[in-house]
């Protein structure tokens, strides 16, 4: 005997005879939700504590058992007993409701071709950097700490990018809670709230109804429970997925924790603390949101997550995988290519190169160039989901394509992410009618496809609507928030001409490369603005931050098309670039690089003032917790480049950026292969004597043109 049957029994055991006669007869009065009364008869066989325990729980079943010792004790007026059994339940109810929690939290779904394919949580969960005050980082563990003042924050606001883990973190502390690792004297019970589900969820409610919704059946002490609300926290996730309004005006929220009134009613109590005013929040948003959530909250701290460090990706291949050869090659792979190692500080673009890598060793196939590039992973990882599929007629596969990318674009028009009964086959969860996209990037995928598919008839009408699309699309680039840059890129990504072929050949629907003299005519234009602004000063003033990321924006999209020819075309007018006090990450230089090396008539390039190497999400962060383990120098990517045939320039400018000995070793072979090389300025950097013997080298070899070294 065991739970609550055993505290129903500790409660029998301390009745007097009298009193045991008094408790059945008790019982017989109560009506009991849809069991009805319980038959007198049947009561009278049960003599003893022990058989009328196991009579009455056997009958209604153990909760519904114990609730009714509880009403009979108070029916009998022994209201301490009464009292003590509450206790004991809703203490037994924490129990079985952590017990269920870790059921429900303890496998996640893994969306791959695979319907249904489960993994255990701790298994694959790796750590991600959080930050509270920038620069430091914490712990999930850390967020409710006291700060100086001895405050705990009421409400923590988690906010992070698309798919950079607030969803699994939420899913980690559930899971940690409930196993006993996590805020185990601070909470006695952790709900979580999820948003994309109150969107479709019902009407009205209450915040009862809210927990109720978490627990392993419907007959949870929910009174009892909200009853210490300075020992619940609730887990608000997906503030910025939330459809309704928040202008609510104070007078109408409710303070009773079961009272029914619409989401948007519930949640607002909530936020400003109207209902449960002492319990505690966890928000999670994308940033997109954060402005607006703001205006809600009171005493609310911050925290951000970045994603994981160059270790933890590495950590993740070996928890994704299991296996370590597999592991290594497909780490290795990845470390080899900067821009996808970069990439995978985003949780959710590490998983679906995994998947991709994952699926191409199974099929015995070598891990493919078309993986070098986002839109050749975000492609393979596409094609992977259409594996079981290929008995669909060629006519069906085309329409669901095109349906999938018409949603996708026309829900970027609409900033929405969340469809309601549309035939797509991602569908969220096991809420009857919403779909999305399993991640932002990915509606942006097809939302790009959207733009290239050819129209099935080539009408005059239907080809101008196609342009006139694009063309609307490109002027909307850089308005509201930058949210069509990552469309943009996959637009050029796509147009790659083996990328069209793929496409073609795996879901035989053309891709049209009509709109390429568009792209290209559009993108040197933007590369002429932007270089305009320097053009007539003599001294390269630098350019502003905002348009310096949407100059390297363009060389993003120039990296993505990998064309030759398009990309000379694009970038021949450049004979000066001005780059000056620009902090690069990695995947900015493997982009730059890659322009550098086709930018046929770049005479100077300017680079003073800039830092080479920090990860984008970290750049705060103190060197040592991303530093890049391979032996190359911070400015290898770019002397690779300028060591290609194509490359004319003649001046290189690298004052003052924190250059060190190990870059002069890469300096001095471009001063051994480069024909064109003519002026180096290195001034207000740490070269030291190991640096100046490394140049030397480079300057003493019968190639080197060098005339002028400052
Ligand atoms: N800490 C982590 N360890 C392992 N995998 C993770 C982690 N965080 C996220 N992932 C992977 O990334 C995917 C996306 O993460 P998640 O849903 O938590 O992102 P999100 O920030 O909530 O994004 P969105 O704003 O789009 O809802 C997860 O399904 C999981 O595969």
């Amino acid at each position: 005997m065991q739970g609550p049957e055993l505290i129903f029994l500790e409660a029998l055991e301390n009745l007097l005879a009298e009193e045991f006669d008094r408790f059945k007869y008790a019982l017989t009065c109560i009506e009991c939700d849809g069991g009805g009364k319980i038959p007198k008869c049947r009561l009278e066989e049960a003599n003893t504590q022990m058989k009328l325990v196991d009579f009455i729980c056997s009958y209604y079943g153990e909760d519904v058992a114990v609730k009714m010792a509880i009403f009979a004790l108070e029916l009998m007026k022994m209201r301490d007993a009464a009292a003590n059994l509450r206790v004991k339940r809703a203490k037994d109810y924490r129990l079985k409701y952590s017990e269920h929690i870790q059921n429900q939290y303890k496998v996640i779904k893994d969306m791959n071709s695979h319907l249904g394919e489960n993994v255990n949580l701790n298994s694959r969960y790796t750590k991600l950097i959080i930050v509270k005050e920038h620069p430091s980082s914490v712990t999930i563990n850390c967020l409710f700490d006291p700060d100086k003042d001895g405050q705990i924050p009421p409400i923590v606001v988690l906010q992070g990018a698309a798919g950079i883990g607030k969803t699994m973190t939420a899913k980690k502390i559930m899971f940690d809670w409930a196993v006993g690792e996590l805020y185990q004297s601070r909470f006695d019970y952790v709900f979580y709230i999820n948003c994309r589900e109150i969107n479709s969820g019902i009407e009205q409610g209450s915040v009862a109804d809210l927990t109720l919704k978490n627990c392993p059946d419907q007959n949870a002490p929910v009174d009892k429970i909200l009853r210490n609300p300075e020992k619940l926290l609730f887990i608000i996730d997906g503030f910025d997925e939330l459809r309704f309004s928040f202008a609510q005006s104070e007078s109408n929220l409710c303070s009773d924790p079961f009272e029914k009134q619409s989401a948007a009613m519930i949640l607002s109590s909530l936020f400003r603390k109207k209902v449960l005013s002492k319990s505690y929040l966890i928000v999670t948003t994308r940033p997109t949101a954060l402005e607006e959530l703001q205006q809600y909250l009171q005493g609310e701290w911050y925290a951000e997550i970045l994603g994981f460090t160059e270790a933890e990706r590495e950590e993740y291949f070996y928890k994704f995988f299991k296996n370590e050869e597999k592991t290594r090659k497909a780490f290795n792979f990845v470390k080899e290519n900067e821009m996808l190692f970069t990439m995978c500080f985003v949780p959710i673009v590490c998983w679906i190169i995994c998947t991709v890598l994952n699926q191409q060793m199974e099929e015995g196939k070598d891990l493919a160039q078309d993986s070098e590039r986002i839109t050749g992973m975000y492609m393979l990882y596409v094609f992977s989901l259409l594996k079981g599929h290929s008995s669909n007629s060629k006519q069906q596969i085309q329409v669901n394509w095109k349906g999938l990318c018409s949603l996708a674009k026309h829900g970027l028009d609409m900033s929405d992410s969340l469809f309601l009964n549309e035939n797509v086959f991602l569908k969220y969860n096991d809420t009857e009618c919403v779909y999305s996209f399993i991640h932002l990037s990915l509606q942006e995928f097809f939302a790009a496809l959207f733009y290239v598919l050819e129209k099935e008839d080539t009408m005059v009408e239907e080809s101008e609507t196609a342009v006139n699309d694009v063309k609307k699309l490109l002027e909307n680039y850089g308005k509201s928030r930058n949210y069509l840059t990552l469309t943009v890129r996959f637009l050029f990504g796509l147009l790659n001409t083996e990328t069209m072929e793929a496409i073609n050949k795996k879901i035989k629907c053309k891709i049209s490369s009509k709109i390429k003299p568009d792209l290209l005519k559009w993108i040197k234009n933007k590369l002429k603005i932007s270089s305009l602004s320097w053009k007539s000063d003599e001294e390269l003033s630098p350019l502003k931050s905002a348009e310096m990321i949407y100059l390297l924006e363009e060389f993003h999209c120039l990296y993505e098309i990998q064309e030759q020819s398009f990309v000379q075309s694009a970038l021949n007018h450049f004979t000066e670039l001005n780059l000056a006090e620009y902090n690069f990450s990695k995947m900015d230089q493997v982009a730059l690089s890659f322009c550098l090396k086709n930018c046929c008539k770049l005479e100077t390039l300017n680079l003073n003032l800039c830092l080479f190497g920090s990860e984008d999400p970290n750049k705060d962060f103190p060197r040592e917790l991303h530093q890049d383990e391979s032996n190359h120098s911070d400015i290898y990517l770019f002397c690779r480049a300028l060591k290609e045939p194509n490359c004319k320039l003649k001046k290189l400018k690298l004052w003052g950026c924190v250059l060190t000995a190990a870059c002069c070793g890469d300096l001095s072979s471009v001063l051994r292969t480069s024909q064109n090389l003519t002026v180096l300025e290195l001034g207000y950097n740490k070269l030291r004597d190991l640096g100046m013997q490394l140049l030397c080298e480079g300057l003493e070899h019968p190639n080197c043109k060098l005339q002028k070294i400052k």
